[in-house]
């Protein structure tokens, strides 16, 4: 039995059992649970909640029956309120010790909290069931419905597959694709079939998306964000840090497909320019095709740090940045060295937010600005915009 602390990173709570460091899932800061330890790491053990002893406030029963062996979601027991609050404070936790920034950290509603997965990797068990692994593990748990999935989905599970997993993708304009090496059971109503790695007999399969009514295509499997309500609040968000002005030169880094170029392009006008780096070729060439509309845009292939130490983005008015998980550590000293008056940094993980922003303070920049969103309701995913000024 264990008193549960504070909520971690990781999507599980601090505890402590004879003295040593417990990270245990499926609890909440202040309940009594019974724990079953799953991991011994040396300096720390993972363990799962089995029985609850003392519940918190907040605790609620999971829409989900696989929910606590589905590794898909962290956050079932936890009303939606509740799960903000714990967001708020892991990315408040994570600026505070690896940042130095003491602030408190609001994080957003983003709608639905259920139903909203529009883009799907399954994994196939070895009958060839789909489902979601365990958490930490390859064990698949084979599902019949899914809550986080969105309704309008490829009804990919209730179907036998061969091979190693299944992509379900729905768009925004209700395109629906399913990837898959299997053949595709004609019951399911798909738009576009592609195999596991995304193609099709024409090359990569290609999907369309609409966002404020531009629109966009992104490669079926290449990325894109997931939630449906997702790209239009990041891209409002972006525009609104970035505060950019008719005539600057922005840099946009990480860019996709040009989601936020294409908003920044028409902010900046004809007299400004937005360079638009993506290391993903398909991306890339998307962008470069989609974007031919904008002549203040130019669209450069490959990595950040390539395009930084080559020269190809060599000043900003304002950088725009939105890495990957592991975040920009690498591309950060570069960034600074343009010596924008603002950065707008989207990030996915608080904790490489919080190390690149510490990376910047020590290079004359200071957080302005900090949005929170729960853009992955039920998981311990959370996306941050900041904002950071020359000092
Ligand atoms: C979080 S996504 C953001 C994409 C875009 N901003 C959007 O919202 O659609 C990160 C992107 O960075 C790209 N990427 C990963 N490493 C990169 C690097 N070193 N340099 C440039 N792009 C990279 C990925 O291919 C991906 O498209």
């Amino acid at each position: 039995m264990v008193e549960v602390g504070p909520v971690a990173h990781g999507g599980h709570c601090v505890a402590r059992l004879d003295g040593q460091v417990v990270f245990v899932r499926h609890t909440l800061p202040g309940e009594q649970v019974r724990i079953r330890v799953t991991e011994d790491a040396g300096r720390y053990l993972r363990a799962d909640a089995v029985e609850v002893l003392r519940a918190a406030d907040g605790r609620v029963t999971p829409p989900c029956p696989v929910a606590g062996t589905c590794g898909g979601c962290d956050f079932q027991h936890v009303d939606p309120a509740v799960q903000r609050r714990l967001l708020g404070d892991v990315v408040q936790e994570q600026l505070r010790r690896l940042a130095g920034i003491d602030r408190e950290v609001v994080v957003e509603e983003v709608l639905p909290v259920l139903g909203w997965r529009t883009r799907m990797s399954w994994a196939v068990d070895p009958d060839g069931r789909p489902g979601l692994r365990r958490h930490r593990s390859h064990e698949v748990v084979p599902l019949e419905q899914c809550p986080i999935a969105h309704p309008d989905l490829p009804a990919v599970l209730g179907h036998r597959w061969t091979g190693q997993g299944v992509d379900a993708v729905v768009t925004s304009v209700g395109q629906r694709l399913v990837a898959a090496d299997a053949p595709v059971p004609h019951d399911l109503e798909v738009d576009v079939v592609a195999d596991a790695d995304g193609r099709t007999t024409d090359g990569v399969a290609t999907l369309d998306e609409l966002v404020h009514d531009r629109p966009f295509r992104v490669a079926g499997t290449g990325f894109w964000q997931v939630h449906p309500a997702a790209a239009t609040t990041l891209v409002d968000a972006v525009l609104a840090s970035a505060e950019v002005r008719p005539g600057d030169v922005v840099a946009d880094l990480y860019a996709g497909v040009g989601l936020f170029t294409r908003f920044l392009a028409e902010a900046v006008g004809p007299d400004g320019s937005v360079v638009s780096v993506e290391a993903d070729r398909t991306a890339s060439r998307l962008a470069h095709d989609d974007l031919a509309d904008l002549s203040q845009v130019d669209v450069v292939p490959g990595t950040t740090e390539r395009a930084l130490h080559s020269g190809r983005v060599a000043t900003a008015d304002v950088v725009v940045l939105d890495p990957p998980r592991t975040g920009a550590k690498r591309a950060i000293p570069a960034i600074a060295a343009l010596e924008p008056r603002r950065i707008v940094y989207v990030a996915c993980d608080p904790a490489a937010l919080a190390r690149d922003v510490s990376s910047l303070r020590a290079r004359g920049y200071e957080l302005s600005g900090l949005q929170a969103f729960a853009l992955f309701p039920m998981t311990h995913h959370v996306e941050c915009v900041a904002t950071l000024d020359r000092a």
